[in-house]
């Protein structure tokens, strides 16, 4: 692959192996390969923050190893306190690198976006509730996951439907069934959380509260067709640990600021 002869990929990946590593993402920061840990049926993400040649080597070294170190530590802490995010299954802060589980499935937004893709066009009636179920199931299990994170606190710094997976079930590999229920699969499935890059730890409403407002705001740009099922993304909230009614409340005053700063340009 060009980009790989452009920057290679870390050493770990050139160890022989069964099956050769794929680079799936290529961002600013970092790149995310598809390989496999230990076992060849055990697939894995590895996440690689190459060296920037821009930066001093010595703080670039420092930079990325705290990074590493910082995901990595954040996405442990998730796993033992039961919120569901991939488990770490190795790391070498130093080289740039944390490996995870592999999330079999798709983001949370292109499944909300083919599920939209069948309904009927702007301006025409909502669908029945009951025709929605499926889609508000999952708005509720996104609510679960975000209370879950939030209870154990830790804040995401970037939710968006994008940094959600949806981990496809058993049940729901077989292909076939009617109309509605293969439309039902595109939004099935456990949602794990991802992309801990610019996660802190914080048990404070605030910062709780501009965590969700973050989601929301994606959420209506991404999918302005479906905004009005965000309110249930945050019922489901409220009741995941003590303290989530009184971030909804500072909720209204984050939602507040944003609209007085969006009015002031
Ligand atoms: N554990 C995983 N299982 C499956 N796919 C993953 C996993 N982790 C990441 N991905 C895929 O790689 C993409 C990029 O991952 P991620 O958002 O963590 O990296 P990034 O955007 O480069 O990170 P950062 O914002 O910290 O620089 C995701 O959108 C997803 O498609």
């Amino acid at each position: 692959m060009a980009a790989d002869a452009q920057f290679p990929p870390p050493k770990v990946l050139t160890y022989p192996a069964s099956a050769p590593p794929s680079l799936i993402t290529q961002g600013a920061e970092g790149r995310v390969y598809k390989t496999t840990h230990l076992l060849p049926d055990r697939p894995s993400a590895l996440k690689y923050r190459p060296p920037k040649p821009y930066r001093h080597p010595i703080l670039d070294a420092r930079l990325t190893k705290a990074r590493i170190s910082s995901e990595a530590k954040v996405l442990e802490r998730c796993w033992r306190e039961g919120v569901p995010v991939p488990p770490v299954y190795a790391m070498d802060p130093a080289a740039g690198w944390m490996m995870m589980e592999w999330i079999e499935g798709i983001p949370v937004r292109v499944g909300i976006n083919e599920w939209l893709g069948e309904r009927p066009e702007d301006g025409e009636e909502p669908a029945e509730a009951a025709e929605e179920a499926p889609l508000i199931d999952l708005m509720k299990r996104i609510g679960t996951a975000v209370g879950a994170l939030h209870r154990t606190g830790v804040v995401h710094g970037d939710l968006t439907t994008s940094n959600m997976m949806l981990r496809q079930r058993k049940e729901d590999q077989v292909n076939g069934g009617t109309g509605a229920e293969s439309k039902a699969k595109a939004v099935a499935g456990d949602v794990v959380i991802i992309d801990f890059g610019l996660a802190t730890q914080s048990m404070a409403d605030e910062d709780r509260a501009v965590d969700l407002y973050v989601l929301e705001r994606a959420f209506a740009s991404t999918h302005p067709r479906a905004e009005r099922l965000f309110a249930t993304v945050l019922e489901s909230y409220k009741h995941t640990f003590k303290k989530a009614p009184s971030v909804l409340i500072k909720l209204e005053d984050v939602r507040l600021r944003g609209r007085k700063r969006s009015m002031l340009g």
